[in-house]
């Protein structure tokens, strides 16, 4: 298990692009199944989920091959679909949540799917019922068998229907639209998550011959087709990156040119950012932080306390949350940080409070930060991370803290951010990875 050894107190300088987006990179990779021509990706960050669905998905006999930089190509031509059957898929599935997605596709291509129980972060209650009625309301059977934890989904002749999706799930969305997209006729998804993403993955689907109608919205219309072409596709900056690096710069003090960060797909995140006290200046593409002594969280126009919660797209990520609220332990003010989706993703803050932070958890959803607007910095201590985002809080509290901090379980960082040591050591960050 490796650990990041964190000399606090250092501020950056320079530039940085944000790696190609995780969580898209997993639908989009996933993609390449629905087709036995070549797809072409670009941007793919090279962090561990990602190399781990790659890994996966050569292992069930796709070609994958590099071509430098982060580009890769992906012919999905001879699928073995007996190494579903394997001790080695199991483990291999499991490890990561992403892996869920290759479910639509193996549904709509070959008629059949299974897959263990997904990895990803333990953050609290992860059901997938809506992938699974989805499937079933295609035509689908769908099968769990407690004893091996596998999923399994079986339907040679999917049919296209209406659904109203039970919850605006963002992977069950992804994996309903590649089953549907050569399902026969109509299907109908209402209720449809619509964050940058999806509309990617649409995107990149209609490229390759599909149907779809209403991407951006949460009604899609998708009229099913007999079969998929190969196509190019890039992946936007990681909106997730994006705002992890405006919450660094501003706790570290620094300044920071976040370069090509596709401003216009980053919904609400800088304007909440913003209402934390962050200044930001946009230049063309450019978001720069410049570095500010002190930032002042924003109150209601009533003068009540400010509430940052999460919100289904156009809302706010649950993935920033623990950014935004390590954010406000520096602010002048207090906000009361609201994790909605899932209950188990605020206990990091117990870290934070060991490193002086003043914050109250009010119970496994809510937490009030009163901010010290930097009268007592954080100090440097021994801590875990818990998952990935906290993780990458952890990391920007230790760069903000007095003295050396040490965070062990960073796999959980590597998991969702690429080189991240090596490129913040280079804007002068002082992070050396020990184990
Ligand atoms: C690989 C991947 O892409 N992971 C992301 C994906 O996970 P994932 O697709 O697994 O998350 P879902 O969108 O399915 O749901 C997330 C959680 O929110 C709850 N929920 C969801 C919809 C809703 O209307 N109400 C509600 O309460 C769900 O019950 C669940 O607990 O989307 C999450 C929500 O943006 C992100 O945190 C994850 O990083
Ligand atoms: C929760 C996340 O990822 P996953 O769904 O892969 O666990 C995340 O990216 O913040």
């Amino acid at each position: 298990m490796s650990s990041f050894r964190v000399e606090g107190g250092h501020q950056l300088n320079g530039e940085i692009i944000p790696q190609g987006a995780k969580n898209e990179a997993l639908q989009i990779i996933s993609a390449v199944l629905l087709t036995d021509q070549e797809v072409v990706i670009h941007k793919i960050p090279q962090i561990r989920d990602v190399l781990k669905l790659i890994d996966l998905l050569e292992d069930m006999g796709v070609e994958v091959s590099k071509n430098g930089g982060e580009s890769c190509t992906f012919k999905a031509a001879n699928v073995n679909l007996d190494f579903l059957n394997t001790e080695d898929f199991k483990d291999k599935a499991s490890a990561l949540r992403g892996s869920i997605m290759i479910l639509g596709p193996l549904l709509s291509r070959f008629g059949t799917g299974r897959m263990p129980k997904p990895g990803g972060d333990k953050i609290g209650r992860r059901r997938l019922d809506t992938h699974f009625v989805g499937f079933q309301k295609l035509g689908a059977k769908f099968n769990y068998d407690s004893k091996t934890s596998f999923y399994t989904v079986d339907g040679t002749n999917l049919k296209g229907a209406y659904m109203l999706l039970d919850e605006a799930s963002v992977t069950g969305t992804a994996n309903i639209i590649m089953a549907a997209v050569m399902a026969e006729g109509l299907t109908t998804i209402y209720n449809a998550a619509c964050e940058p993403y999806i509309q990617q993955l649409c995107k990149m689907l209609i490229r390759m011959g599909a149907n779809i109608e209403g991407v951006g919205s949460n009604l899609l219309r998708i009229e099913g087709v007999k079969s998929l072409n190969g196509t190019e596709h890039t992946l936007l900056p990681d909106m997730i990156e994006v705002g992890s690096f405006i919450g660094m710069a501003a706790m570290t003090k620094s300044s920071l040119i976040i370069k090509d960060a596709r401003i216009e797909e980053l919904g609400i995140i800088p304007e909440t950012f913003m209402r934390l006290g962050i200044k930001m200046n946009f230049k063309d593409d450019d978001i720069h932080i410049p570095a500010q002594e002190h930032y002042e969280i924003d109150s209601y126009i009533d003068g009540s306390i400010l509430t940052i919660a999460d919100a289904i797209w156009p809302g706010l990520t649950p993935d920033l949350l623990s950014v935004i609220l390590v954010t406000a332990t520096q602010a002048r003010g207090t906000a009361l940080i609201h994790q909605k989706m899932f209950e188990s993703r605020l206990f990091f803050v117990d870290k934070l409070i060991d490193m002086g932070a003043q914050i109250i958890l009010c119970d496994p959803h809510r937490a009030t930060v009163i901010g010290l607007d930097r009268a007592y910095p954080l100090r440097g201590i021994t801590m875990t991370s818990p998952d990935i985002r906290a993780g990458v809080s952890l990391l920007i509290a230790a760069m903000s803290a007095e003295g050396v901090s040490t965070i062990h379980n960073i796999d959980q960082i590597d998991r969702g951010y690429q080189f991240i040591d090596d490129r913040l050591n280079a804007l002068g960050a002082k992070i050396e990875r020990v184990g």
